[in-house]
């Protein structure tokens, strides 16, 4: 119906409405209150609503676009459980649909394209009632880069002309810019945002460089990044293998279409093709502009750097 609209903008509004209907089938669990943990590796945990979320954006991005490329961090669930019809979506999302695609993406193809799924980003703060920490992440990368993703909050808070509304979809796409929110310029002296729930003696030590006024621990490679781009805080750091390439494609699609930077802590970008390894080995550092991400850059010692390369 919508094919004289490139495919990429076409997937863009796609997962703008899947990501809505995950992050209700998050608030869904949640308010039954049988989360179903399941623990996957030390502080690694997956819930009924990993699960399901994921069943809901695989199946309804698969049923929509068969030729394209989905990982998702739940994949091991791949034949299990059921897909309930109610949460197969196929509406799409007609603000973004309106969007002019920038020239050197409207001819790329399906097989051009690898959809990094993150069902919930930040389940340890999900299972531990910090839940406007959640997110929902899906990341488009053509040709190995991320060049369009959505991140969905299930627990912003709203008023919509008046009404209380729950939920918001930030978006972005490279060349055109990003959507569903106000960005903001960052705080005047540095503010580094982290893990709350995966720190380490070497991802303390790369904060203490930073010289900065305060350190913001929150969950989730999401909520980190959006603090980013609200002005709350001026870098991202976390010099650990924990995220993998699904909780930071979303992420680093948008920063990057707000002009800003996401790298490893050596400052070398991630790829992001279908037979990359998942872990981010090297860790994570963002930032909203080239600037900041330098002087973040040049106070990582080399010594921690060479640290997380070599494990
Ligand atoms: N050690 C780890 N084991 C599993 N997942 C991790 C680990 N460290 C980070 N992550 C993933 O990266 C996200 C950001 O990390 P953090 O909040 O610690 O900064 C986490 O929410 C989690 O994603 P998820 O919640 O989707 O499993
Ligand atoms: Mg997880
Ligand atoms: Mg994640
Ligand atoms: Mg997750």
């Amino acid at each position: 119906m919508y094919g004289s609209v490139p495919l990429i903008v076409r997937l863009l509004a796609s997962s703008v409405s899947v990501a809505n209907r995950a992050g209700k089938i998050v608030r869904d669990v949640m308010s039954k209150g049988e989360l179903g943990i399941v623990e996957k590796g030390k502080d690694d945990y997956q819930t009924e609503a990993d699960r399901s979320a994921q069943r809901c954006i695989v199946a309804s991005l698969a049923a929509q676009y068969p030729n394209l490329k989905i990982i998702g961090e739940e994949d091991s669930l791949e034949d299990e459980g059921e897909v309930v019809s109610d949460w197969l979506v196929n509406e799409i999302d007609k603000e973004i649909l309106k969007l002019q695609c920038p020239p050197n993406l409207q001819e790329v193809k399906e097989e051009d394209i690898v959809v990094w799924v993150d069902p919930l980003d930040g389940t340890s703060e999900y299972t531990q009632g910090f839940l406007e920490h959640v997110t929902v992440l899906i990341g488009i990368a053509v040709n190995e880069t991320p060049v369009a993703g959505v991140i969905h909050q299930p627990y912003y808070k709203n008023i919509v002309e008046g009404d209380k509304k729950i939920g918001r979809t930030i978006w972005g796409l490279h060349g055109v810019g990003v959507g569903g929110f106000t960005p903001a310029p960052p705080p005047e002296s540095i503010v580094i945002t982290t893990t709350r729930s995966h720190s380490n003696p070497v991802v303390e030590e790369a904060l203490k460089v930073m010289n900065a006024s305060k350190v913001l621990r929150v969950g989730g490679a999401g909520y980190k990044v959006l603090q980013l781009l609200e002005g709350n805080a001026s870098i991202y750091v976390f010099a650990s293998p924990g995220c993998k390439k699904w909780d930071t494609c979303a992420p680093e699609a948008i920063l990057s279409a707000a002009g800003g930077k996401l790298t490893d802590i050596l400052g070398n970008f991630y790829k992001y093709g279908a037979n990359v390894t998942k872990p981010n080995k090297t860790g994570v550092l963002a930032a909203v502009n080239n600037e900041l991400h330098s002087y973040a850059l040049e106070r990582i010692p080399e010594k921690l750097q060479e640290t997380l390369a070599n494990k």
